[in-house]
């Protein structure tokens, strides 16, 4: 494999729309995602997510818009396997055919080694299972030998969607640290679907949040965490509220009562405030923000209602109108 490589291939995706029929499966969508970072390119089911990344790697034409790889189109692109890799989903394979000779045959199509295959099933850690059929492999598996089959060109991106489906925790541990890799060590541009921030927000350096075809949230890991604080519990709340203030910290009442939320990352110095100030502390704790909380807010707002739902988007000044129960329909792919 490569080392890490010089500037690095962004994905730049601008005002991108794909309709089918009256439904706007993705709706004006712009954002960036930068090399040598994994980012989560997160929304609930039937958001846009795959449909996105269809896009993105040339499997589908935009209705408008356009993705870019490095500043160019995937249809430009001379050697297209050397430049993106994908594993977009973990069923695609012959099931009477090994992984191995699965690999092979993609290898050969493209003047690659087999060499390279060997050391690709041994790198995503299926070397033996390899030479079983595919159609025996399990679901954690499949999603190993997709992988290799996404890095076979030693591809500078790597598109992978929703990558932990199906992996139990040692391999989604696993897959954090190789990913991670990739993209920290090796400068690779690594973009991971999900439909759950919790499940790679220890994955992922920045995100890109999708509801209803359109944007949400585009940022780092840290700013959506945003400002450090910490919750202080004591029997008189607004007295030490005092203290701090007059040390200096931001304090604010807290959602419970007789508790504080102090804008700071350091438990300790509440603490020694409330020691100077003679006030007991009956609790004290640097404040998480609640991700899966703030994913749902952020997806379900009114806004972003299940577009599933509607035939059309609503005309411009109305209302969104509902016109049947939430389905995840799936349309044939
Ligand atoms: N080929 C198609 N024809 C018609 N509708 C489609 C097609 N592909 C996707 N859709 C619809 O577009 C919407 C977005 O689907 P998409 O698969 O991109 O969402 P997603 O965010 O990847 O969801 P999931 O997490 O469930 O895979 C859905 O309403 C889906 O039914």
């Amino acid at each position: 494999m490569t080392d890490a490589r010089e500037g690095g291939t962004g994905i730049s995706v601008r005002g991108l729309t794909k309709t089918f029929g009256p439904l706007r499966a993705v709706d004006d969508l712009t954002f960036e995602v930068r090399p040598g970072r994994v980012t989560g390119f997160l929304g609930p089911n039937g958001a846009g997510k795959t449909t996105t990344l269809r896009m993105v790697l040339g499997l589908i034409r935009p209705t408008s818009g356009e993705t870019l790889i490095g500043g160019r189109r995937y249809a430009d692109l001379e050697n297209p396997m050397r430049v993106v890799g994908s594993a977009l989903e973990a069923t695609g394979f012959h099931p009477g055919r090994s992984g191995r000779d699965h690999l092979r045959v993609l290898a050969a199509t493209h003047g690659i080694p087999d060499s390279r295959v060997d050391e690709l099933l041994e790198l995503v850690g299926i070397p033996a299972a390899a030479r079983k059929r595919a159609g025996a492999y399990s679901m954690g598996m499949r999603q190993r030998l997709g992988l290799a089959a996404g890095l076979l060109g030693d591809p500078e991106v790597l598109v992978l969607d929703e990558p932990a489906n199906g992996l139990d925790p040692e391999g989604i541990r696993w897959m954090r640290g190789f990913l991670r890799h990739l993209a920290h060590e090796q400068g690779r541009t690594v973009v991971i679907s999900s439909h759950l921030l919790s499940e790679v927000e220890q994955t992922v350096d920045d995100v890109v949040i999708i509801a209803n075809g359109h944007l949400v949230r585009q940022g780092t890991m840290d700013e959506l965490h945003g400002d450090p604080a910490v919750l202080v519990r004591t029997p008189d709340a607004p007295r030490l509220a005092e203290a701090l203030r007059t040390a200096g910290l931001t304090a604010q009442a807290g959602d419970a009562p007789g508790t504080l939320r102090v804008l700071t990352a350091d438990p300790a110095r509440v603490g020694d405030v409330a020691l100077a100030a003679g006030q007991p502390v009956h609790e004290l704790r640097p404040l998480r923000t609640d991700l899966e909380r703030l994913f749902l807010e952020l997806t379900e707002a009114p806004e972003h209602s299940n577009r599933n739902r509607q035939t059309a988007p609503p005309p411009a000044g109305t209302p969104h109108e509902l016109s049947g129960p939430a389905t995840s329909e799936e349309a044939p792919r």
